[in-house]
């Protein structure tokens, strides 16, 4: 039956939702609940929530009610873990319960439920995940590392012919490496059409979950209404994201069946599921089980790599300009290693230890993914003598933990020195200790940001009103936050750097 949208049903359909919740907001009031924001009643914290770079805003609550905070959302009770300790406690040493995830709405109405980085804690997420392990496990990424040292000559290159062009480079650096190794793509440019349409269906996703603001999420009704109605901004959002996020996941995947087929497909990950999946069915060719789950899988690749390792890498520039000393710290260590007539090969990474600090002192200083990814708690909880409801979303602020002057001290200083003890890194800290797919990060960045630093050095560029950086920059608000702009250009080093690139084969 067609949802009827007339006032009937709307008044109807509010006076149910209020009693709803206030039936959750008087039996919540009576159990202790950890401190936050004042709430009103019925609503609770919906109107406090940021739209601008949450993470500041939940820094600063971290800063006045601990570090725990909880926020009374409408059929979203949130929970903000504001340090390492209670992330440990909670997502680490009770992660049997903590580990949930949940689909937004906007995430299914955006068509993004193929993602199993937000599937539930079940068999259905374990089998994605067990397929993307086999071939992204720490064992397993060694075979993709010429495509890797392939795709930052080119970066290289392409950086001395335009040095202007950085965002785009990057972008096509580590889209680039994904699609290669995935599907066997040959990206030469950042206006393919298959990264411009994953760009745009991952700009969907980042919108998506900019927490507390899509009101969908609180009156999943509400996505019945059409997009014309005053106020139904998500709906618009949705009609213009949702054929992307479609066309991100099968087209490639489709492309890959048929090449297999007619004997043309280049070596990659896809082929070799797509094989063994055509092995099985035989003669009919039909689209199977099998290449559902393997067509899945593989499109999160470039949504959960690409615009990660980009980001990363834009942070690291900006953070050479505005560090110069920094910058010739790096270049010190990379010309005692190799010297000045050869690139870094993947066997000369083991034996970095400062421009791995840089690395990670990137990835703290700035981190690419400020809110980290939501987890939601299975059951009722006590901690801390605190209540917290089942169904409870928690969020790690990765900003406020990795602000924390107590292990950080002056956290806003880029200082690589923190994570280096009697010569050696020393952290617990890496990309993320449950990203399945940091072993592959980290070699595709520290190849990049230390051959970059080796032929080229990161020159701050004056912003357009002839300022030059000061010590700190915009992100861009989203999932993953970004720079706003790389205002720094790349110029070779010396007449060897760039004969060492130009010669560079690849
Ligand atoms: C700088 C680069 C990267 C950063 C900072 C990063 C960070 C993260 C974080 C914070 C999570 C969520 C962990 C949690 O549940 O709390 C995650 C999950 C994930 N990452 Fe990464 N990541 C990076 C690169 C990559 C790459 C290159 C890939 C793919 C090759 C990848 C694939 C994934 C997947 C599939 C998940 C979801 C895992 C699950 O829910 O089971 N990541 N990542």
């Amino acid at each position: 039956m067609a949802f009827v949208f007339d006032d009937s049903y709307l008044l109807l359909f509010l006076a149910a939702i209020t009693l709803v919740l206030l039936t959750r907001w008087g039996s919540r009031s009576r159990r202790r609940l950890p401190p936050g924001p004042k709430s009103l009643p019925v609503f609770g914290n919906m109107f406090s929530m940021p739209t601008e770079k949450p993470w500041e805003t939940f820094h600063q609550w971290c800063s006045q009610y601990g570090d725990v905070v909880f926020l009374d959302l409408p059929l979203q009770p949130t929970l903000i873990a504001g340090s390492a300790r209670v992330a440990l406690d909670l997502l680490e040493k009770r992660s049997h319960i903590y580990s949930d995830r949940v689909m937004c709405m906007m995430d299914r109405l955006m068509a993004w439920d193929f993602n199993f980085a937000f599937m539930s804690y079940g068999p259905e997420w374990r089998q994605h995940r067990r397929l993307f392990h086999q071939h992204f496990n720490q064992g397993a990424i060694d075979k993709y590392l010429p495509v890797q040292v392939r795709q930052t000559k080119q970066f290289l290159q392409r950086v001395l012919e335009d040095p202007t062009k950085l965002p785009d480079m990057t972008r096509l650096l580590f889209a680039g490496t994904i699609l290669e190794i995935v599907y066997g793509m040959d990206i030469r440019d950042i206006d393919d059409e298959y990264v411009k349409t994953a760009q745009m269906a991952m700009e969907g996703h980042s919108i998506a979950h900019i927490p507390g603001v899509h009101w969908v999420e609180y009156m999943p009704i509400l996505k019945y209404i059409p997009s014309w109605v005053p106020g139904a901004t998500f709906k618009k959002l949705v009609e213009k994201y949702r054929p992307y996020t479609k066309r991100m996941v099968s087209r490639p995947y489709q492309e890959m069946r048929k090449a297999v087929s007619e004997g043309t497909a280049p070596q990659s990950i896809a082929r070799t599921l797509i094989t063994k999946a055509q092995e099985r069915s035989g003669e009919s060719n039909e689209f199977t089980i099998e290449d559902g789950l393997a067509m899945r899988t593989l499109a999160i690749t470039y949504a959960a790599g690409a615009d990660t390792s980009t980001s990363a890498s834009q942070f690291f520039l900006v953070a050479m300009a505005m560090y110069p000393d920094i910058q010739k710290k790096v270049q010190a260590e990379l010309h005692s290693l190799v010297g000045p007539n050869r690139l870094l090969e993947p066997s000369d990474l083991p034996d970095l230890i400062y421009t791995r600090a840089v690395l990670l002192e990137t990835l703290r200083w700035k981190p690419v993914i400020p809110m980290g990814l939501p987890h939601r708690l299975l059951q009722d909880d006590e901690y801390n003598g605190f209540f917290i409801p089942a169904g409870t979303i928690v969020l790690s602020s990765v900003w406020t933990i990795f602000r924390d002057p107590e292990e950080y001290p002056d956290p806003d200083r880029f200082m690589p020195e923190r994570f280096i003890k009697d010569g050696k890194i020393n952290t617990e800290i890496s990309i993320s200790r449950i990203c399945p797919g940091r072993h592959l990060a980290e070699v595709s960045l520290l190849l990049a940001i230390a051959n970059i630093l080796h032929v080229f050095d990161v020159i701050p560029a004056p912003d357009k009103n002839g300022k030059s950086l000061g010590t700190d920059m915009e992100m861009t608000t989203g999932l993953v936050s970004m720079p706003e702009g790389i205002p720094c250009i790349l110029k070779p080093r010396s007449s060897v750097s760039e004969a060492l690139i130009r010669d560079a084969n690849h």
